[in-house]
């Protein structure tokens, strides 16, 4: 009698033991999800992650332009439990970046954030997902963006390239090698300093002083929030990625214990906050004062032997009177008239610190790599720049009649664009190419794929500026469909730095090419290029100028 109660104890133990594992297995391939969206064609994934270990093992880059030839126009992905649409089909993409208002919301990396760090990111322009909130804030942000605000913003581009090319040129007498992807950096994160805080960052000097010293751990920061992908690793952003609904439990643990990325990127935010929440108070006190808030002064003496122009881009700098964080603290809420409080503009003041640095250098970059690459497309830009040109400072309207120069960065936009794809979530209901897509779904838009689609764009591996030009054979030779080129998004999130990237860009490259050409080190061709998060050479872009003229 006892061995049978035993036996039976035993089986029925076994087959809740069989029945838990085969729940959780098929669990795992979270039937309900996709179930609901069995209409779409996509990658079949993996055992509970789905298909987010090939999209951080081939990266964003190019896991796409993968998925986008088996797949075709419309598909599913699984990342984790969650399914998120890819809409392949340029013209489509584009009206539905028009409509939808709301940016996806990265789980894993959001999610884990608390105190300051959660009110930054929710704060801010671009982690704003209050359709009536981002409104108030875009048209608060956009008044920097035009013609005026960049006319009074091009005198401190200008100074920054200038900077710029003095540092190269000491390469250049030495015939040393750079990795011009930092130097870039330097002067983009220069920019920032001027433009948006009204102050020297110190961050192009690289001498060695205190206040260079203290530039570089600000670079050093702002470049590890985009040096590593959170979810490739094993650690708690990936954990809340694949079980949303333990984020409870996993938040505190992570807290408790923080994985190495996730110390590395807190310290790095409280570096990137602290800086940017002292240069806020600095302005709030000197606005209180009734003064000018003035630049952080500090003696930039030139040493013996450098050259008049670097003499000029090396002197102490006068506050820019337009800085973006003056003119946040004087703007208001439209619905309400009342001004931003502190902690919003500081919200904005980091995004404006991380969004303008790394895009922008990684641009620079790109489009320097591609002209050393192409040198009959680098002559045609040295004619157009020796023409319009020549010296001094370059304007708005000389810049108006400098097409070519604008078709090599928006041509290097196109082979790399540093945000290779965009993300939304649908706040409502939506009938996509003939799919009922449910409200709450993420969307992808893989526009690096765009990008290089052979039926769009003739030879898209080859950097062709005059595909740009009206009038060209190359132009011609494309196909024109509305949504081929979205390096900066489009719709109401569009990025409302654009016009600044833009013309910093072609800013730096008239000085830049006006003075250097490139020799590429051995090794850069073909370019190694990864995508943690943004699009990046993956260690730098190595390259010794060689000066045009005597120097
Ligand atoms: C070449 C340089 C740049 C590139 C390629 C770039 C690209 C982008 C992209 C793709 C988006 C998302 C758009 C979308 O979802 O539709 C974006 C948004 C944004 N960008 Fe840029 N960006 C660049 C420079 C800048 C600069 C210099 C700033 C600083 C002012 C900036 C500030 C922002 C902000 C605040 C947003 C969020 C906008 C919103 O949600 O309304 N970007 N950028």
């Amino acid at each position: 009698m006892g061995v049978l109660e035993d036996d039976a104890g035993l089986s029925t133990k076994w087959t809740l033991a069989i029945l838990i594992a085969v729940t959780v297995f098929i669990w795992g391939f979270h039937p309900l999800k996709r179930w609901q969206y069995r209409s779409f064609p996509g990658p079949r994934g993996y055992w509970v992650v789905g298909s987010l270990v090939d999209f951080v093992r081939k990266g964003a880059h190019k896991v796409f332009i993968d998925w986008n030839a088996k797949h075709g126009s419309i598909y599913v992905i699984m990342f984790g439990p969650r399914p998120i649409v890819v809409v392949n089909e340029p013209e489509v993409a584009r009206t539905l970046l028009l409509t939808s208002d709301t940016r996806m919301i990265a789980r894993g990396g959001q999610d884990l954030l608390s105190g300051d760090d959660s009110a930054m990111q929710k704060f801010n322009l671009a982690g704003m997902n209050d359709k009536e909130k981002h409104r108030d804030l875009k048209a608060a942000w956009l008044p920097m963006f035009n013609s005026a605000s960049l006319g009074m913003s091009s005198e401190l581009l200008n100074r920054s390239a200038e900077h710029l090319c003095s540092n190269l040129s000491r390469y250049a007498r030495k015939k040393q090698e750079t990795n011009i992807w930092r130097d870039y950096g330097r002067m983009t994160m220069d920019v920032v300093g001027s433009v948006a805080f009204g102050v020297d960052l110190h961050t192009q000097e690289n001498d060695g002083s205190e206040n260079s010293e203290e530039a570089e751990k600000l670079i050093e920061a702002a470049a590890t929030l985009f040096s590593e992908n959170p979810l490739a690793r094993a650690g708690w952003p990936g954990l809340v990625t694949l079980f949303p609904w333990a984020t409870p439990i996993i938040k505190p643990l992570a807290q408790r214990f923080p994985d190495s990325l996730s110390k590395r990127t807190s310290e790095a935010r409280n570096k990137l906050r602290g800086t940017v929440k002292k240069l806020m108070e600095e302005a709030r006190a000197s606005q209180a004062a009734g003064t000018k808030a003035e630049p952080v002064k500090v003696d930039v003496s030139v040493s013996a032997g450098e050259q008049s122009a670097e003499t000029a881009a090396r002197k102490p700098r006068a506050l820019a009177p337009g800085s973006f964080l003056r003119h946040m603290l004087n703007s208001k809420h439209t619905a309400t008239q009342q001004p931003f409080s502190d902690l919003e503009i500081t919200a904005q003041a980091f995004i404006f610190l991380l969004a303008g640095y790394e895009t922008t250098a990684n641009t620079l970059a790109f489009t320097t790599y591609c002209l050393a690459t192409n040198p009959d497309k680098a002559e045609n830009l040295m004619q157009e720049i020796d023409r319009e040109s020549s010296q001094g400072h370059v304007n708005q309207e000389q810049l108006r009649h400098m097409p070519y120069t604008e078709a090599c960065v928006k041509e290097a936009l196109r082979l790399y664009p540093p945000a290779t794809a965009l993300a939304r979530q649908l706040t409502q209901d939506m009938q996509i190419m003939g799919h009922r897509v449910p409200k709450g779904t993420g969307i992808f838009v893989p526009v690096m794929a765009f990008h290089h689609d052979p039926k769009i764009y003739n030879e898209p591996e080859a950097y062709k500026p005059e595909r740009w030009m009206e009038g060209t054979p190359e132009y011609a030779a494309d196909k024109h469909v509305q949504g081929k080129w979205m390096p900066f998004g489009e719709g109401t999130r569009v990025c409302v730095g654009q016009r600044l990237a833009l013309m910093e860009a072609r800013v730096a490259l008239t000085h830049v090419f006006r003075r250097f050409t490139f020799k590429l080190s051995p090794g850069q061709v073909p370019l190694d290029v990864s995508c943690p998060l943004l699009l990046k050479p993956t260690t730098g872009i190595f390259v010794t100028p060689v000066p045009r003229k005597e120097e």
